[in-house]
């Protein structure tokens, strides 16, 4: 990892497979820190439901390119929550869905796709002061991030979390079925050709199967806070 510490602060980088609570974390660490969280993969759903919308298909490169030359994608605060614009329109929820999140490890895998959002994310990250959560922030996006975790848990716990969560917005799809599309969403993207889901070689890893979003949290801060003063120092 990098000894430098940029303007506004330290770039945490935090990946992992679907489920693993990288999206917790990063909104709970960040809020901890003053820092600003980018979800990276609601950059990916955003191209991805603007591309079902307009009709591309997830292998149409020439497509998929013409889309992100000139799709922007922001993010606002809302309170507590971070709203996410496609165009201006607030698309939060509607990337949200199961179906959303398939089609998205599909058109994710595309290099013009992959091209466009890491030249927008490395822009909106190089001041530092920024957590970024997605699957190839310590390798690919921020290799020079200064802090790196590698969040996983077992494919099943991460599919029982996740149907939890659907049974609470009511929806009807099985634990089975739950933890057979996470299955499928890792495979995707651990085996894709480009920007693979794989851990840093220099990534703090850290299972969460038995452990609770605060002790994971504790682990995250200790580390960050460990590197903030030892870059002050330095
Ligand atoms: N350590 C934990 N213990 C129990 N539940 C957890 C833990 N971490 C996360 N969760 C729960 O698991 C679910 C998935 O978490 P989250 O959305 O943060 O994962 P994610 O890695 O961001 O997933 P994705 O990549 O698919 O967006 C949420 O309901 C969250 O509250
Ligand atoms: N840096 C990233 C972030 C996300 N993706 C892809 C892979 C996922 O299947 C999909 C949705 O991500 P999620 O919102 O579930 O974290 O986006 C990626 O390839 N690279």
């Amino acid at each position: 990892m990098s000894d430098t510490v940029r303007e506004n602060g330290v770039i945490v980088a935090i990946d992992g497979p679907s489920g693993a609570g990288k999206s917790s974390l990063t909104k709970l660490l960040a809020r901890r820190l003053g820092y600003i969280h980018i979800d990276t993969g609601a950059m990916f759903r955003a191209v991805a439901l603007m591309a079902k919308r307009a009709g591309i298909a997830a292998d149409d490169d020439a497509g998929l390119a013409g889309l992100c030359r000139t799709l922007e994608i922001s993010f606002v605060r809302d309170g507590e929550a971070c709203r996410v614009l496609a165009n201006g329109e607030d698309v939060s929820r509607e990337i949200r869905t199961e179906e959303i999140g398939l089609l998205t490890s599909a058109v994710s895998a595309r290099k013009p796709v992959r091209a466009a959002l890491l030249t927008m994310q490395r822009a909106m990250g190089a001041k530092g002061g920024v957590i970024l959560e997605g699957r190839d922030i310590g390798t690919v996006v921020f290799p020079d991030a200064e802090v790196k975790f590698f969040l996983s848990a077992s494919a099943e716990e991460r599919g029982r979390r996740r149907y939890l969560e659907l049974a609470a917005r009511g929806d009807s799809a099985t634990l089975e079925e739950t933890i057979a599309k996470v299955i499928q969403r890792d495979r995707q993207d651990e085996g894709r050709e480009h920007a693979p889901l794989k851990q840093a070689a220099d990534a703090l890893p850290i299972d969460s199967t038995s452990l609770s979003i605060d002790e994971v949290l504790a682990v995250m801060e200790s580390a960050v806070r460990e590197r903030i003063a030892k870059g002050e120092k330095g």
